[in-house]
């Protein structure tokens, strides 16, 4: 559990900006005519002129995936993670049996987990990095915007869960609430799925948080500029650590290889935004390289029997290698710190496979993590979208397909049937882990362990 009391809380604003009020609509003395964005309406009392600002209690809600802080945590990190049917779809008819099924997962893939995760010194550390970022954002809203915000970090799988943040936002009073998931491209399985549990903590009847406060979501933000040069900033700096010696030992040629975090082929196959970011993000990072650099995609840490994006990391490397790739920076893209799959998967597990493929001159590319450009950015973004038009959890969830629109038919009026067929077939896709599973529980034979569950 991170205690709030180390991140910056100011009720106050630091003072008056000038982007509490823009210029569209600086002359307007009505608040209806303001009502397009909400930060105007939520800081603008009725009727208040345009000059006028209340301190509204702003807060930002960074959501990210969480991770065990120690060996001990591994398996109920696991079980909450397999628990979700944003990770592991069931057809409704087995739907009951999520818990019994995310049980017998967890356990059986914890031992391998928990060996990963001691190889990187016993925990994950993405709590450590996210706090980090939460606090500097709101230093940078402070210095760069004169906006004082509090920020909260809430985890899916792990403390600090979403559950607290919301919880903590209540009692703090905040009445405007930006929600930013951590992860730059949408994916149902990740931004999808926090989204989800704050669309069903809000529609309660009795939310823990106030009907009253508004909330804004940041869907995706990877197309971002300020986002797209950071990365390529940090690509730059490996790229150019290749030394003259290397160089001429190996050969001029340099290739980048962004490893994406993979997705099983039915999630996009059933509406999941996730690839298309991908490859957008990956084209715009790829040209601002100098043209001379050779880009590649693949995507890593797949997990059970079924079919997930391709080409996959671990057999696009030893192509590379027979290619006579020597120059190499690997790029992870889907996330925006360090955690297991790049201090173990990519650090460890590729690069050793990359050595054996005859890739001699290997380069890993940093996580943004506390990268002052990305900070900056991020603060940049929360302030836009206070000044945008509100975009809620249900909106988000629905626009990017990862809502059963049967849930909230009572909201939005979309073509219910053909969108429940659709995620009916992704979730007999699932199936493919499940039945291997029980397949292995009724025979006693280790046939997940064969598939790497
Ligand atoms: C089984 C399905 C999984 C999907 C789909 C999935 C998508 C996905 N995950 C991330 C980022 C992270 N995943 C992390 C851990 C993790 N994820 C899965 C499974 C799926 N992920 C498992 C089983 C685990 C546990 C670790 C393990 O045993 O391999 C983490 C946490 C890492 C940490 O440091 O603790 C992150 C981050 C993305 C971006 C994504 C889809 C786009
Ligand atoms: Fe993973
Ligand atoms: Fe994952």
């Amino acid at each position: 559990y991170v205690p709030m009391a180390s991140q910056s809380f100011r009720t106050e604003r630091a003072g008056r900006s000038a982007f509490l009020r823009p210029s569209s609509s600086s002359s307007s003395s009505s608040s209806s005519s303001l009502s397009s964005t909400w930060l105007q309406a939520a800081t603008m009392p009725e009727g208040a002129t345009s000059g006028a600002t209340t301190d509204s209690k702003i807060g930002v809600l960074f959501l990210n995936l969480g991770g065990p802080e120690k060996s001990t945590d591994v398996e109920g990190f696991l079980y909450n993670l397999f628990a979700d049917p944003d990770i592991i779809r069931l057809p409704p008819f087995i739907s009951s049996l999520q818990k019994p099924i995310a049980l017998a997962i967890s356990k059986r893939r914890a031992p391998k987990s928990r060996e990963a995760y001691n190889s990187i010194g016993g925990g994950s550390p993405i709590v450590k990095y996210t706090t980090e970022q939460a606090n500097l954002i709101s230093q940078a809203l402070a210095s760069n915007h004169n906006l004082a915000v509090k920020t909260y970090i809430g985890m899916r799988y792990w403390f600090p869960f979403t559950e607290q943040a919301l919880a903590e936002i209540a009692e703090d009073g905040i009445q405007s609430l930006v929600i930013l998931p951590l992860y730059p491209q949408f994916s149902v399985s990740t931004s999808g799925s926090s989204l989800r549990l704050l669309q069903e903590e809000f529609s309660k009847e009795e939310s823990v948080v106030p009907k009253s406060m508004k909330h804004t979501v940041v869907a995706s933000w990877y197309d971002r500029p300020g986002y797209v040069s950071s990365v390529a900033g940090l690509i730059m700096q490996e790229l150019e650590s290749f030394t003259e010696e290397e160089l001429e030992k190996f050969g001029p040629e340099k290739h980048v290889l962004f490893s994406a975090h993979g997705v099983p082929q039915s999630y996009i196959d059933n509406g999941d935004p996730y690839q298309a970011q991908i490859q957008d993000c990956v084209e715009r990072i790829g040209k601002s390289l100098p043209e001379d650099v050779t880009v590649h995609l693949s995507y890593q840490s797949r997990v059970g029997p079924i079919e997930w994006l391709r080409p996959y990391t671990d057999d696009v490397l030893p192509e590379l290698g027979e290619q006579g790739v020597k120059n190499l920076v690997v790029v992870p893209i889907s996330f925006v710190s360090e955690h297991i799959e790049t201090l173990e998967e990519i650090d460890i597990e590729y690069r050793e496979l990359a050595e054996e493929s005859g890739i001699e001159n290997w380069r890993r590319c940093p996580a943004l993590n506390t990268d002052q450009t990305f900070i900056n950015d991020m603060a940049d973004l929360v302030v836009e979208s206070l000044e945008s038009p509100t975009l809620t959890v249900t909106e988000a969830c629905v626009n990017n397909n990862c809502i059963d629109v049967k849930e909230i038919s009572q909201l939005i009026d979309v073509d219910k049937e053909a969108k429940v067929a659709e995620r009916m077939n992704g979730r007999f896709a699932m199936l493919g882990i499940v039945s291997t599973l029980l397949v292995e529980l009724a025979s006693g034979k280790s046939l997940l362990h064969m598939f790497g569950l």
